[in-house]
């Protein structure tokens, strides 16, 4: 494995230093550090963050190999600056048994781009009937945490209560998407007066905040940690700030998408630009884009604390089922390539959050939720050698180069975005050097 010698760079606490990376960890830290045969990177003018841990990440495989695969999936994560990502179960097969999550484990682990925490399902092929096999999930190679019906709520109650009682025997968590069915049948956005206007079936705020709000409530009752998927209106912030204020043991997450953009964009723009059209698919995501008094109640909770962390939900689908109709439209949208980009444009220059805040909401809490080790102490001397390297005083308009997932369902392309990963390191191997993915056969051999 190669050492490495980062020269200069500054850290999110705004001190600079050299670090050195030998055997996929930290193993010195200060100034002026040398060493006679490392790959030296310069990093004078970047600003070094902890290697970025999604939560929410659809990986596709097995199953869906056309829209994603763990290979294409954790290439796009390491121009992002991920360095792990937690694989969602609405696979084909379903992520329900011991067998399939040890199978994406390994392909993780196999291409070395990003490790892999699989998510395992509540209910088996997420059908939301019965428990599925929690238990030989947690107790296999892939040792499984974080458990999530995602794409579908867990709406039974008695399942739901069953799901955290289950999960609180060995500190694992369940992750809520929570959506109401019926409040939401046929739903293809936001629910208000734009809706009307654009004649597109409503998806009401109560049918997200009324499952928070039971949720909230059925994790107090059996002492279970509870985590609430892509959290999107005010309302929720409003419930989940009460259930914290409670005690109770919630964790929310926001994406990207809910932090920046809102309804608004389905009207179109009509100024000729890249959001000109409106019914633009490229927008249809669940749950939907939301007013601007619900982004801005979400970034202050993201400031605050109510909630904990931003997950990009990155959701591949194939071109063919975003370029048509609104209604026929699939719902998701790429997003690992983006999120730090998207995060710096909506929180950080606005300056309601500094860069250890973001390397907290996209390094140290996820980790925490998904109880992921080795980032708990970034670049600290004996750490593992998980880092990005960002140039935060770039900007570039955000293009179809810029993917490097099978996706290209960005609702980004040709807008402007500040900040660009310059490399990204995992456990000791540049996954990103100079801005370019390095190839699978140079991240296989570090
Ligand atoms: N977010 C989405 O719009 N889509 C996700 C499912 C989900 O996260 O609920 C998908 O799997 O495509
Ligand atoms: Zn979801
Ligand atoms: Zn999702």
């Amino acid at each position: 494995m190669t050492t490495i010698l980062i020269r200069g760079a500054r850290l999110p606490d705004a001190t600079t230093t050299d670090l050195l990376l030998e055997g996929g960890v930290v193993t010195e830290r200060g100034t002026s550090l040398s060493h006679r045969d490392a790959t030296v990177i310069d990093a004078a003018g970047l600003l070094a963050l902890p290697g970025l841990v999604d939560l929410h990440t659809h990986l596709r495989e097995p199953g869906f190999e056309q829209s994603e695969t763990v290979l294409t999936g954790t290439r796009a994560a390491a121009a992002g600056g991920f360095t792990a990502v937690h694989a969602m179960a609405n696979t084909s097969p379903v992520a329900d048994t011991a067998g399939v999550v040890e199978q994406v484990a390994s392909l993780g682990a196999q291409h070395g781009y990003a490790t892999v925490r699989p998510i395992g399902a509540v209910t088996v092929g997420l059908a939301g009937e019965r428990l599925s096999e929690i238990g030989a999930m947690a107790r296999s190679r892939a040792a499984v945490r974080v458990f999530s019906d995602d794409g579908r709520c867990v709406h039974d109650a008695l399942l739901m209560r069953r799901a955290l009682e289950y999960v609180a025997t060995f500190d694992g968590v369940v992750a809520q998407h929570a959506q109401e069915p019926r409040l939401t049948e046929g739903a293809q956005m936001n629910e208000g007066a734009l809706s009307s206007e654009l004649g597109l079936a409503g998806w009401p705020a109560v049918a997200e905040e009324a499952i928070i709000a039971r949720d909230v409530l059925l994790a107090d009752a059996v002492g279970a940690r509870l985590h609430v998927c892509h959290v999107s209106t005010a309302g929720s912030v409003e419930v989940v700030r009460w259930a914290k204020a409670r005690g109770i043991r919630v964790t929310a997450e926001v994406t990207p998408h809910h932090l920046l953009l809102t309804e608004q964009l389905i009207a179109g723009s009509g100024d000729g630009g890249p959001y000109s059209h409106g019914y633009d698919a490229r927008f249809k995501v669940n749950p939907p884009l939301r007013r601007d008094e619900d982004v801005q109640a979400l970034r202050a909770a993201l400031a605050d604390g109510t909630i904990d962390i931003v997950a990009t939900d990155h959701a591949p689908h194939p071109i063919e089922t975003k370029e048509c109709a609104w209604q026929e439209a699939s719902f998701g949208m790429v997003g690992l390539e983006s999120a730090l980009s998207v995060v710096q444009a909506a929180v950080v220059d606005s300056g309601l959050l500094d860069w250890s805040d973001v390397a907290r909401v996209l390094s140290r809490t996820p980790a925490e939720i998904g109880r992921l080790a080795g980032y708990d102490a970034p670049f600290e001397v004996g750490s593992p050698a998980h880092l990005t390297l960002v140039d935060p005083s770039a900007s570039r308009v955000f293009d179809v180069d810029a993917l490097r997932g099978k996706g290209l369902n960005s609702p980004y392309l040709g807008r402007t975005l500040p900040g660009r990963v310059v490399a990204t390191i995992h456990g000791g191997v540049p996954t990103v050097l100079d801005g370019e993915l390095r190839s699978p056969e140079e991240v296989t051999h570090g």
